[in-house]
């Protein structure tokens, strides 16, 4: 018997997803139904999906429950797994505010890479779609050494290895369009330096501590932005200028521009990174279990 499964959907500057809230984990989704509910032509359609359950419900997550009520058990485009994603645990707090479960101010959410702390901003006001930015608390980056070298066509370009829970490699180049059109993972060396693969963020200047960058993120491929990859930026960006704030002891923000809109990374002198930016929720309605059953049929 089919019966109707509820979703969302909704964007962090244009890094969009389809959100399954599934508070009880009672819903079966292989990555064969993450694709398909991902995809923008058959299914509903985003760059990811983000499962809504509760900590105490997920056997990854059951260990944060006292800590985190919810787990926001995220998937690529492509249905992989990752450890987390920043754009989507801004919007995965704004379903959170919209549903009644939270309200604003601070929240913890359980993910892959550790508890992060949310700060929602304002109150909901317009029915939940678009009210205020949210501040993530998004801990501290690694920086493994290592050269790596990111290449597209022609040109290539040293990359700095960045793990923000997941891994980035960013590179800088006099010109974004330099990145070409990114249909396909660039090429990295050493082969053997991401052995599960690597977000590749690309970088030109804007201005004082402002950046622009575009994004291929593993297993989604080009999208509009990636919160992960705008901090995994400003970290890179700010080395790169001799900034370090655990030796100056000062805070140091950049701007960091995405093809969706604008996102503000602050480093603070123990390290920790905080992101905000915008979190929307756009629409909610019904797919039916048994398309989704005859798609993996
Ligand atoms: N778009 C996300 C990152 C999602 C995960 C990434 N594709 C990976 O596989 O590591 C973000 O906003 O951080």
């Amino acid at each position: 018997m089919s019966t109707r499964i509820a979703f969302l959907k909704g964007h962090g500057t244009e890094n969009d997803f389809v959100i399954v809230p599934d508070p009880g984990n009672a819903l079966d989704l292989p990555p064969a139904a993450v694709a398909a509910l991902c995809d923008r032509r058959a299914g509903i359609g985003g760059d990811g999906l983000l499962h809504v359950v509760r900590s105490a419900a997920h056997p990854e997550a059951v260990h944060m429950a006292a800590e985190a009520e919810w787990f926001m058990d995220y998937r690529n485009g492509d249905g992989s797994v990752a450890e987390m994603c920043g754009n989507g645990v801004r919007v995965f707090a704004r379903y959170l505010q919209r549903a009644g479960h939270v309200g604003e101010g601070d929240l913890a959410v359980a993910t892959r890479g550790g508890v992060k702390r949310v700060h929602l901003a304002k109150a909901v006001s317009d029915g939940g779609s678009a009210a205020g930015d949210v501040t993530v608390g998004m801990g501290r980056a690694l920086l493994p050494e290592g050269d790596v070298e990111v290449s597209v066509g022609e040109r290539s370009w040293p990359a700095r290895n960045v793990n923000m829970g997941n891994p980035h490699a960013v590179a800088f180049v006099a010109d974004l369009s330099h990145a070409g059109d990114l249909y396909a993972p660039p090429p990295h060396e050493p082969a053997s330096a991401y052995p599960d693969g690597v977000n590749v963020e690309f970088v030109a200047d804007r201005g004082p501590r402002h950046v622009a960058m575009r994004v291929h993120e593993r297993g989604s491929g080009e999208t509009r932005s990636c919160g992960t990859g705008a901090c995994a930026v400003a970290v890179a960006t700010a080395r790169r200028d001799g900034v370090d704030p655990a030796v100056t002891g000062v805070p140091a923000t950049y701007t960091v521009d995405v093809p969706g809109g604008t996102l503000v990374i602050t480093e603070r002198p123990d390290g920790e990174i905080e992101m905000t930016g915008p979190a929307v929720i756009v629409a909610e309605g019904e797919f039916d279990s048994a398309w989704l059953e005859g798609v993996l049929a």
